[in-house]
């Protein structure tokens, strides 16, 4: 296990909901007079298991009777959709991002911005992403995303974001999403609206190994940058790269995988579904004088076996160079981007044989890093992994479960492959959850690449 660097103040990135129910550890809850009103069976929760309540909730207003406990920001109890522990401060996240949410927490109920309520569906502040970066001079940035249900007001949050940028010199972006319902979150982005930029910039840095990236509210990056550091060097060590390598990184994000490979590969080819997170990879790149990476949109659920890699990328006019490969298990398809593809891809493992195999161009790939969202692997990109031509695949996972599933059904296919070595890496102290690197290895007969 790689230890993390930190135990506490390591998280970059955390959302805090605004609700209008707090959630209590006693039941019957008795209402004290301190202004936490609402009645016993609402205030109850019924049970469920959940985390104490670190201390009693701060001083608050009188509120009607009837469960509304008026103005929360904090974290959802687990398993409640309607009720918030509220968080004054939290000890994972940095010092400089908990100073924003103690104020916004004063400051927006001062401000009348009313909280989103669940129940009734009516209100306007829903929940506040805070993320900390730290840039190559050691510089702290606060980001805060703002979210909303709605936007009927324009320009109502502009006032609180310049109040947050002088008030706090770390805040250096607030921006804005509208979610209209909870249905339009998902995918690390926000479908409702585009993010809008109240004060400061689109983007803070964050310095790892060397390198520097820019995050959006919403882009993926890895939850601890401490943490992130060392993943990259296992990752690194594991791919075990030459110089004349090519190394591709399926699920790039933002390209920080394919970036740290950058200097120990010749080259590097990075697919991401997400075309923004394409876009910030290729700004990544320029920032860091990288020049051997390059980074495609694709969607990597339509591979399957017997396709190559390029039908699936959008080159936009400008592929790597391309080899060709006998692709085993039917062929069909063509290469150079927008191609169907074929191959019998649900045969058992046995029919994968070369026999039919047909000579399509594809990307070299020596070395594959894959490093999916929670769900892992589709089972056709497993097949289609298992006959890609690479010599290893590096497996980043951050659900283990889905991990194994994905390394038992890889070591059943043909050629043989052979996990040699997995890593857990301490990403998030304080949880049961671990980052994973798996290192497998090609053991039977290779792949043929023909020139
Ligand atoms: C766990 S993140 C990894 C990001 C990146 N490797 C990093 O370390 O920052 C998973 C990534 O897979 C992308 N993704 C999800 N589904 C995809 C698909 N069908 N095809 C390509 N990329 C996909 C997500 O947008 C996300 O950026």
């Amino acid at each position: 296990m790689v230890r993390a660097p930190g135990l506490w103040a390591y998280r970059n990135k955390m959302e805090f909901s605004f609700g209008t129910r707090i959630w209590r550890a006693d039941k019957p809850y008795v209402d004290k007079g301190d202004g936490g009103g609402g009645d016993a069976a609402d205030h109850g929760n019924g049970g469920a298991p959940g985390p104490p309540v670190s201390g009693p909730p701060p001083p608050r207003k009188v509120y009607p009777p009837g469960g509304n406990d008026g103005f929360v920001l904090g974290l959802h109890a687990p398993g409640r959709y309607d009720k918030l522990v509220p968080v004054d401060r939290c000890l994972i996240q940095p010092d400089a991002a908990n100073e924003v949410l103690a104020f916004l927490r004063t400051r927006c109920e001062e401000l009348l911005l009313e909280p989103f309520d669940v129940k009734t569906g009516t209100g306007y502040l829903r929940a506040v992403g805070l993320r900390t970066a730290t840039d190559a001079a050691g510089v702290v940035q606060v980001s805060v995303n703002l979210i909303t249900a709605d936007d009927e007001v324009p320009g109502r949050l502009v006032p609180l974001a310049a109040e947050l940028g002088a008030r706090f010199p770390a805040v250096t972006s607030v921006v804005h999403n509208i979610q209209a319902s909870s249905s339009d979150r998902g995918g690390g982005g926000r479908r409702g609206a585009p993010e809008v930029v109240l004060y400061g910039r689109r983007t803070i840095v964050q310095a790892v190994r060397g390198l520097t990236f820019e995050m959006s509210a919403n882009s993926f990056f890895q939850t601890s940058a401490g943490s992130a550091a060392l993943l990259y060097d296992r990752i690194v060590e594991a791919a075990d790269l030459g110089p004349a390598d090519t190394v591709v990184d399926l699920f790039t994000g933002t390209g920080t995988i394919g970036l740290a490979l950058a200097a120990s590969a010749g080259r590097v080819v990075g697919v991401e579904l997400v075309a923004d997170a394409v876009a910030d990879a290729r700004r990544n790149a320029e920032r860091n004088g990288v020049t051997n990476a390059a980074f495609y949109v694709g969607d990597l659920t339509a591979l399957k076996g017997g396709m190559a890699l390029a039908d699936v990328v959008d080159w936009e006019g400008a592929p790597p160079p391309l080899v060709t490969r006998r692709a085993a298990g039917g062929g069909g398809g063509s290469a150079g981007g927008g191609g169907g593809g074929g191959g019998d891809d649900d045969a058992p493992a046995a029919a994968d044989g070369g026999d039919a195999a047909a000579a399509k161009a594809d990307v070299q790939m020596d070395v594959v890093v894959v490093d999916p969202p929670r769900a892992g692997l589709h089972p056709k990109l497993v097949r289609w992994l298992a006959r890609c031509g690479a010599r290893r695949v590096v497996y980043v996972s951050c659900n283990a479960a889905t991990q194994v599933r994905d390394v038992a059904l890889l070591q059943s296919h043909e050629p043989r492959w052979q996990l040699t070595s997995l890593t857990p890496v301490d990403m998030f102290p304080h949880t049961p959850h671990v980052e994973t690197v798996g290192v497998l290895e090609l053991v039977g007969e290779s792949a043929a690449v023909e020139g």
